[in-house]
């Protein structure tokens, strides 16, 4: 049964110091969830992690609640979670027509189409190598691989890094119509606390490795000054 993503006592970090600790949270099918934090806090960390690139030091990683912890990511992608990383994971020497074959190797064309509905910018742009798209549009390129394997939660790092907010603003309300239609849960990293919350359900603040404020995203909205104050604790 579809449960989606549920990350339950996390502890992880690099070379045996842990950068997150204790770290729970859970993405339900059809949820837009926007972990939010300071730089440093922890939340690409809890990402790697969940995605299998990072084995835990403690806690539980369950998917549809199946436990995948210390799973690959081969293997966790293939049930259905899915990561666009900060560094977006693209080629520029392939085309994006190439990047979409790696992505659906088995050449899911209505994958492809559906893709291209959500993504009409890229539909001109199939023949273009990666490394000539625009930042705005590699970003895109980006998003756009993880949805033709049509994961059913999807996980995005910081989308806005480098963009204007212009274009971020055109992007979150693609992540809103998927969780809607088409029923995906998506974990959002954000820096930009405003744009994430408007198009989430629920907002975690993650801070020194810990969360230190979640609640419905439109409370926090409302509510800024706690979680300013999340992203301030010392604790
Ligand atoms: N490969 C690594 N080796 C050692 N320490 C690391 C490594 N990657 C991250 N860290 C440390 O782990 C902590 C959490 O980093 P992480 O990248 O998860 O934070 P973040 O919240 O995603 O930050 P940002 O918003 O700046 O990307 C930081 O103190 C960081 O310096």
């Amino acid at each position: 049964m579809a449960e989606g993503l549920r990350i339950e006592g996390l502890t992880a970090g690099y070379a045996g110091i842990a950068a997150v600790r204790d770290v729970s949270l859970t993405v339900a099918p059809g949820e837009v969830v926007a972990l939010l934090g300071p730089n440093g806090a922890g939340k690409s960390t809890t990402l790697l992690s969940a995605i299998g690139a990072l084995a835990p030091m403690g806690g539980r990683v369950l998917f549809d609640g199946q436990d995948i912890t210390g799973r690959t990511p081969d293997a966790v992608s293939r049930l259905g979670l899915a990561l666009v990383p900060d560094s977006r994971g693209i080629f520029f020497d392939l085309t994006v027509r190439d990047h979409f074959r790696l992505a659906a190797p088995k050449g899911d064309k209505a994958a492809v189409e559906a893709m291209l509905d959500r993504f009409g910018a890229l539909r001109g742009l199939m023949d273009r190598r990666a490394g000539l798209l625009s930042g705005g549009e590699q970003q895109m390129l980006a998003l756009a691989k993880a949805f033709v394997t049509k994961p059913s939660v999807l996980m995005v790092d910081e989308m806005s890094l480098g963009l204007a907010p212009l274009i971020v603003q055109s992007l979150m309300p693609i992540m809103r119509r998927a969780a809607e239609e088409e029923g995906m849960g998506i974990l959002l990293v954000e820096q930009h606390i405003e744009m994430a919350l408007k198009v989430a359900d629920r907002g975690i603040v993650l801070n020194r490795g810990a969360v230190r404020f979640e609640g419905p995203a439109r409370e926090l909205l409302t509510n800024r000054a706690d979680v300013e104050a999340s992203y301030m604790a010392r604790a």
